[in-house]
């Protein structure tokens, strides 16, 4: 069986070395390329590299994976600052180029997906809905990419359920003391040392709350969900938004 040549962008971050043991670790794959900031992207095809791990920054993705699709090879993304905008400019490459994939991932972590799951399935029967993501202090966006899917996604189930807007009769607030607005989910960011990456969604009904936590508490609880991105992608053509895509999750 011929292994899969994978290439990883951003080799020598915190999730990009992690990336490229994992990669090097797993029987059906061949790590071809490790490109940090400022290598020639050219080398990537140079050897020959099917799937590209793009774990940069938003600053560097869009760029990054421009090259990759006009040059055939497949994207498994985990980086981060996603807007409809960056999507539909993402769409529209890999249109122009039919057969090549790219999975956008706001988290590759089982946990977290699911997490994003119950969510989604929870929305509709409370009335109130918050969102507390919570970091390592050298984390460059907040909110998290995590956290902004996580709000879109409960607030377009409670759109689709017809849900009157939260209560919420704060009249006066310090600026950010209510957090983000995500589509009229509220996000709150922490930056810690000591943490890495955590996320409690709070529901509140008459009489109850409910709360749904994930940790991840090494880097390690990334990388199965890399290594299925990199085997999937390979066979789904366009934008795969979200690893669930991936699972079979009911
Ligand atoms: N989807 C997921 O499950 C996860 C996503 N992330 C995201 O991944 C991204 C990276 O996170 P960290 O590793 O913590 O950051 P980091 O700052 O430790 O690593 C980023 C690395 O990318 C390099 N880089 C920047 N531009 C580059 C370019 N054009 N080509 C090649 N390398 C380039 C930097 O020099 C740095 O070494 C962030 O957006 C973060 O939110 C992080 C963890 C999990
Ligand atoms: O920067 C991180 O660390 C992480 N980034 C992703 C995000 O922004 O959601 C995924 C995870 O939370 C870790």
């Amino acid at each position: 069986m011929s292994k899969l040549r994978v290439a990883v962008l951003g080799a020598k971050g915190r999730i990009g070395s992690e990336a490229v043991r994992a990669v090097e670790a797993a029987e059906d794959m061949e790590l071809v390329a490790a490109l940090g900031r400022g290598d020639k992207l050219e080398t990537m095809v140079e050897a020959g590299a099917e799937v590209a791990v793009e774990l940069t920054d938003p600053e560097s993705v869009m760029g990054n994976l421009d090259f990759c699709v006009r040059h055939g090879i497949h994207g498994v993304v985990g980086t981060t600052g996603w807007t409809d905008e960056r999507l539909a400019r993402l769409r529209g490459w890999l249109d122009a180029v039919p057969g090549t994939g790219a999975l956008i991932a706001p988290n590759f972590s089982i946990g977290a997906v699911l997490t994003m799951r119950f969510a989604r399935q929870a929305a509709r029967f409370f009335e109130s809905v918050e969102v507390i993501e919570l970091h390592h202090p050298n984390k460059a966006d907040a909110p998290s990419g995590t956290a902004t899917r996580t709000a879109q996604l409960i607030a377009e189930a409670r759109e689709q359920a017809g849900c009157a807007p939260q209560p919420d009769a704060t009249s006066t607030a310090l600026d950010g003391a209510r957090g983000a607005d995500v589509d009229g989910v509220p996000v709150h960011s922490v930056r810690l040392r000591g943490l890495l990456a955590h996320q409690e969604v709070l529901l509140g009904g008459e009489g109850e709350t409910l709360t749904i936590r994930h940790d991840s508490t090494h880097h390690s609880s990334f990388m199965p969900g890399v290594l299925l991105g990199v085997r999937r992608v390979v066979s789904a053509p366009g934008l795969t938004l979200g690893l669930e895509h991936f699972l079979d999750l009911d």
